[in-house]
């Protein structure tokens, strides 16, 4: 497999061939998680991106350093890492060709964006005879992120190929969990992350053979840990966001530290959590510390985290397979409680933060044909369900106690 390993590195047979894998985005999880993981994990990595100073920086240093929140401010320093652009197809394709593990942190609405290159990787892979086993997981904030990627791959590859690329390639889902917030440093490759991670990958779609992963968990059913993550971290996050923002604040820390707003918050973690108790049969006492831990993780010192950052892209965070909808939805299907989630709800449709093109976007589909229209178009709730209007009805109120649009 390793030709390309020796062309980079200059080694020669002796050498045991270390793994490798190419990561789609070098942002902010992709350095400062699955990168810091692969390459402790003895990986080389391959970061495929599209910020040219940062594909050349990685190129010229080929390491990093990843500092972590806590009170010493830990660093940690990334080697045996390079980058290519994301333009670069062919070169891109000719790296997935002679991997063993290709993983993405991208954002999930850009996934369609990436799978041509993936798919010409694949197809490579067919036509040199390659039968090692090809692992390409997603870790991006949404359930089932490689499964969705999976098929964007495969409207890449002629049908009479699918099968046998089942047979040699899988898209294992995954749940990924550490808190990065958007930052600057001196260097541009340097990144801060909270000292709590998770990433949880789903062992029934493993094909065998990947070289393991150190601090990874693999577990043979991901549902339960991914709407966990999603609708316990991910909600209680959003709503703090919404929340914060409705309320004049900036960062999550300054949310936090107001009790009342944290009070609020918790509570709408209390009902996803008994949602989840009851859908996965997940052990009570066991859920309410995990909802405090992750309430102290909001509340990290250490940590900027800005509100705009938590709450971007509200019609994704709206949509109906989402943190906020589907936990609300599940709920109300239970019979139990999600009133505390409707009121999250209401406050994301206000998120109206200018440089955000889907708040934008929101805003203005608000404006134009009423907070109705968007809860059954965007958010996938129709009129007739009982959760519409309630939200509605909290959406009236937000209005009206911060005055902030004039619904028609
Ligand atoms: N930051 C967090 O706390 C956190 C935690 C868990 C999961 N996630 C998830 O990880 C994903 C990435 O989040 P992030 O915070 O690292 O965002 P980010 O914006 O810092 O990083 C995304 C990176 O992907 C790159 N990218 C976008 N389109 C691309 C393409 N077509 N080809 C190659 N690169 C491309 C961007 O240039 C950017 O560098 C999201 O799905 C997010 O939900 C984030
Ligand atoms: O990345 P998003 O936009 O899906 O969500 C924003 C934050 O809630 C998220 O990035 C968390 O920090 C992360 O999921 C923690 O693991």
């Amino acid at each position: 497999m390793n030709a390309l390993h020796h062309e980079l590195s200059g080694s020669r047979d002796s050498q045991p061939h270390r793994p490798n894998a190419v990561h789609f985005g070098a942002g902010n999880i992709g350095r400062g998680f699955i990168g810091l993981l692969l390459t402790k994990s003895n990986y080389d990595v391959c970061f495929v991106t599209r910020n040219k100073k940062k594909i050349s920086l990685l190129k010229q240093r080929k390491q990093y350093p990843v500092y972590i929140a806590n009170q010493t401010n830990d660093k940690q320093l990334v080697q045996n890492v390079t980058a290519i652009s994301t333009k670069n197809k062919a070169a891109v394709a000719r790296r997935i060709a002679n991997t063993n593990l290709v993983t993405t942190a991208v954002g999930v609405s850009n996934l369609p964006n990436i799978a041509d290159k993936i798919a010409l990787g694949i197809r490579q892979r067919l036509q040199n005879n390659c039968i090692e086993p090809l692992h390409i997981i997603a870790c991006e904030n949404a359930l089932a992120a490689s499964s969705k990627l999976k098929k964007y791959v495969y409207e890449h590859i002629p049908e009479d190929l699918h099968e046998k690329v089942d047979r040699y390639v899988s898209f294992p889902n995954a749940a990924v969990d550490r808190i990065v917030p958007l930052q600057h440093h001196e260097d541009p490759l340097a990144v801060t992350v909270e000292p709590y991670f998770e990433w949880v990958i789903d062992r029934s779609a493993m094909l065998g053979g990947l070289p393991e992963i150190q601090g990874v968990k693999m577990v043979d059913s991901l549902e339960a840990f991914i709407e966990r993550k999603l609708f316990t971290v991910n909600t209680g996050h959003c709503c703090a966001a919404y929340l914060g923002y409705l309320n004049g604040y900036t960062t999550i820390q300054e949310v936090m530290a107001d009790p009342r707003l944290t009070m609020e918050i918790e509570k709408v973690m209390q009902e996803t959590g008994n949602m989840l108790i009851e859908k996965h049969d997940l052990d009570e006492p066991k859920h309410k510390i995990y909802i405090k831990k992750i309430l102290k993780r909001f509340k990290n010192p250490n940590l900027t985290d800005k509100i705009v950052r938590v709450g971007r892209s509200p019609i994704r965070k709206l949509s109906l397979n989402d943190r906020l909808v589907k936990p609300a939805l599940l709920s109300h299907d239970l019979g139990l409680d999600a009133s505390n989630l409707t009121k999250a709800i209401a406050a994301g449709l206000l998120f109206d933060y200018p440089k955000d093109p889907e708040a934008k976007q929101l805003k203005q589909a608000i404006r134009k044909n009423g907070v109705h229209h968007v809860i059954n178009k965007y958010l996938g709730i129709p009129h007739s369900h009982p959760i519409h209007q309630k939200i509605v009805n909290r959406y009236n109120e937000f209005n009206e106690k911060f005055r902030l649009v004039k619904e028609a």
